[in-house]
């Protein structure tokens, strides 16, 4: 579904429910049945907005009710205390929720280290901080809770219940909408890639930082709108009520119900925990309630780990099929109150999907993301290899010896400028006490494959990594095609023409193999759009000989297909020089003359290579030049014959492998 059809449809939702809910009471529709649909809302404003951020990038944040805090002191403090009107104070609840996350962002996202469950803790911080800021300010709440005077409005509207039922149906389309335009764009496509693997999206091209910063920008806006509503709807405001725990526990679990990588997923899990928690509440079972709801929570979560949104999307017709009868079946029975008949019709409906489900698994019910990309690239649990891994069985011929088709034609790719083509100078990089790389100089001419060797620690690594851009040197500088790149981040020095690969492949695990490449293709020089990005990523896909497996999952591919992916998805960003950082560790002799063969092709297209290898027989058949390290000096550089030969070399590394 393309995204100008999906908002289009979104609209269409939002009106009807407008429509029904100002009729209500001619249709007969019970009025609780109006605040039940407005907590609804108000969760869903809630879950999508954390979903912007924690289920798109995977950057898990405890700090929703921050957000909530602030929207909903923003309109208390202003309309309760100095007469401010409610839309321009519940705007600027919607700001001061963006300011707030923007300051978080700023501070986590520069700083590396601060993924992960330390981010979590980081924001896990900032509610609290907040609550004793509004207690102890006696500006904001002192202590003794704010209240909001009654807000006015148009007679149309009909009552107070159905004007906060219009403006949180009004933020919650706001967020709904932001959150499917957020998915179908190329920011989507970004923090996806930053919830799979953020360095090597980073490497390709992504500008991480600036995603991230949108998206808990636009996250901490809509949080913040939220909450100001909360607060109209409430008419009052306690710290311990909106800086509360419950609010970022209600949308991880709501979310991760729903499925996090959906624009549909929290939306799925806010109408059926609120509506379950409901019906719960109304039923007095004291505390069992909250232990009912908890296990019902466990049971889905265990059942569909990737949320229930992605397995009730494979089969729309069963579940659309299974809720509307029982929903009818049991309101004219009479025996059911309409909350108990839509709570039922949801839970038949989910059940019938993962029985089905379990039964005969659809294509897409397991291995798909949920819908992160278009149906056309969407991975399928059956997507394994069509043809036989390039492992192969005890006593067949090697690859080499058997007959093999004619090379897939190359694609084209950006001629290396003549003449110098990396430059590194005098450069220096320690980690604390240990100097990694001890003033080392590099010249890299185009057209060369360079095979940078040394012991294990002698800093090969760590020049691949200042060459990429993942760190900066300690002294010194480096420059690609002339232009210096020190102090770059890795997407801008990406976008110089630098890709590299990784020791230890990183694929991106949501997406197919098709979809890994077109990453690179969509975020690398030339920018191009999805579709376009699809059809290349075929080419390079062909170039590596893994056409065969786009439609798979990185999952299934071994480690020799998975070093080929990193290959394609590197050549993708159209570099003019590669960086391969032991590309063929690990591999069998066959696979081993299969990726040197695929390295010739490359290096045939027109692009430079500095290869990082331990094999000196591949370094033998492949470079042109081979530079040594050893204990982060350069100590050799020159045609292999020659530098192999050199005593120095021999001793350094030769004479300690033989060791
Ligand atoms: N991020 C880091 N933090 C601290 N020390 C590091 C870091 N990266 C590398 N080092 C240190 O720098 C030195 C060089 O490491 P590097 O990984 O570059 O060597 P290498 O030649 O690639 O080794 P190998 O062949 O084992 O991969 C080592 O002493 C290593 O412990």
């Amino acid at each position: 579904m393309s995204v100008r059809k999906g908002l289009s449809i979104l609209a269409g939702v939002a009106l009807v429910l407008a429509v029904l809910a100002h009729f209500n009471t001619s249709l007969g529709i019970a009025p609780y049945l109006l605040v039940l649909a407005t907590s609804v809302l108000f969760w869903v404003i809630q879950a999508t907005s954390w979903n912007i951020l924690s289920g798109y990038a995977g950057y898990f944040s405890f700090g929703q009710a921050a957000y909530v805090g602030v929207g909903a002191y923003s309109v208390a403090v202003l309309t309760g205390r100095h007469d401010v009107g409610y839309p321009v104070s519940i705007l600027v609840g919607g700001l001061l929720g963006a300011l707030l996350a923007a300051v978080t962002g700023a501070v986590a996202f520069r700083l590396g280290a601060l993924r992960g469950e330390i981010f979590a803790l980081l924001t896990l911080a900032v509610p609290f901080i907040l609550a004793a800021f509004v207690r102890i300010n006696r500006d904001i709440d002192g202590g003794l809770g704010t209240t909001l005077p009654l807000p006015d409005f148009p007679g149309w509207v009909g009552d107070f219940q159905h004007l906060i039922f219009l403006l949180m149906l009004l933020v919650a389309t706001l967020a709904v909408g932001t959150a499917l335009w957020v998915q179908g764009s190329r920011l989507g496509r970004g923090l996806n890639a930053i919830h799979d693997n953020e360095d090597a999206a980073e490497a390709l091209g992504v500008p991480t930082f600036r995603y991230k910063m949108l998206a808990i920008v636009l996250s901490g806006a809509l949080g913040g709108l939220g909450g100001a509503l909360l607060a109209v709807r409430n008419g009052a405001v306690q710290p311990e009520l909106v800086f509360t725990l419950t609010v970022p526990l209600f949308v991880i679990v709501m979310s991760v119900l729903g499925g996090r990588r959906h624009w549909a997923g929290p939306v799925v899990g806010a109408a059926f925990v609120t509506v379950l928690q409901d019906e719960l509440a109304a039923q007095e079972l004291d505390q069992w309630g909250n232990i009912i709801l908890g296990a019902v929570l466990v049971l889905f979560v265990v059942a569909a780990p990737d949320g229930l949104f992605g397995r009730l999307r494979v089969r729309p017709w069963l579940t659309v099929g299974v809720f509307v009868p029982v929903l009818v079946g049991l309101l004219l029975s009479g025996q059911y109150t309409e909350l108990d008949a839509i709570l039922y019709a949801m839970v038949a409906a989910i059940v019938a999907a993962l029985v089905v489900d379990r039964l005969r698994p659809a294509p897409g019910a397991v291995s798909s993301p949920a819908g992160h990309l278009e149906p056309s690239a969407a991975p399928t649990e059956g997507a394994r290899p069509t043809e036989p891994p390039a492992t192969r069985p005890a006593g067949a011929a090697p690859l080499a010896d058997l007959p093999q088709p004619a090379p897939p034609p190359v694609p084209p790719v950006a001629q290396s400028p003549p003449g110098e083509l990396v430059s590194v100078a005098g450069v220096t990089r320690d980690f604390g006490g240990v100097r990694a790389l001890d003033d080392v100089s590099l010249s890299v001419s185009s057209g060369e494959i360079v095979g940078l060797v040394g012991p294990n620690g002698s800093g090969k690594t760590t020049l691949v990594n200042l060459l990429s851009g993942a760190m900066p040197p300690t002294r010194g500088t480096i420059a690609i095609g002339g232009r210096t790149t020190t102090g770059l981040a890795p997407h801008r020095v990406a976008h110089t023409g630098v890709a590299r690969t990784y020791q230890i492949p990183k694929p991106f695990a949501s997406m197919t193999v098709r979809d890994n490449v077109a990453m690179a293709v969509m975020f690398g020089r030339t920018g191009a759009s999805l579709a376009s990005a699809r059809e290349a990523a075929v080419r390079h896909l062909a170039t590596v000989r893994l056409e065969h497996l786009a439609d798979a999952l990185p999952d299934a591919l071994n480690l020799h297909q998975r070093q080929l992916l990193e290959m394609a998805r590197a050549i993708a960003a159209e570099p003019v020089v590669l960086l391969l950082d032991e590309a063929l560790a690990g591999l069998n002799p066959a696979e081993i003359d299969d990726a040197v063969a695929v390295i010739r092709r490359i290096h045939a297209a027109g692009i430079s290579i500095i290869i990082v290898e331990h094999l000196l027989r591949v370094l033998n058949q492949l470079a042109t030049r081979i530079v040594v390290l050893d204990r982060g000096v350069l100590i050799a550089d020159g045609e292999p014959a020659t530098v192999l030969r050199d005593p120095a070399v021999v001793r350094a590394y030769l004479g300690r492998q033989r060791a």
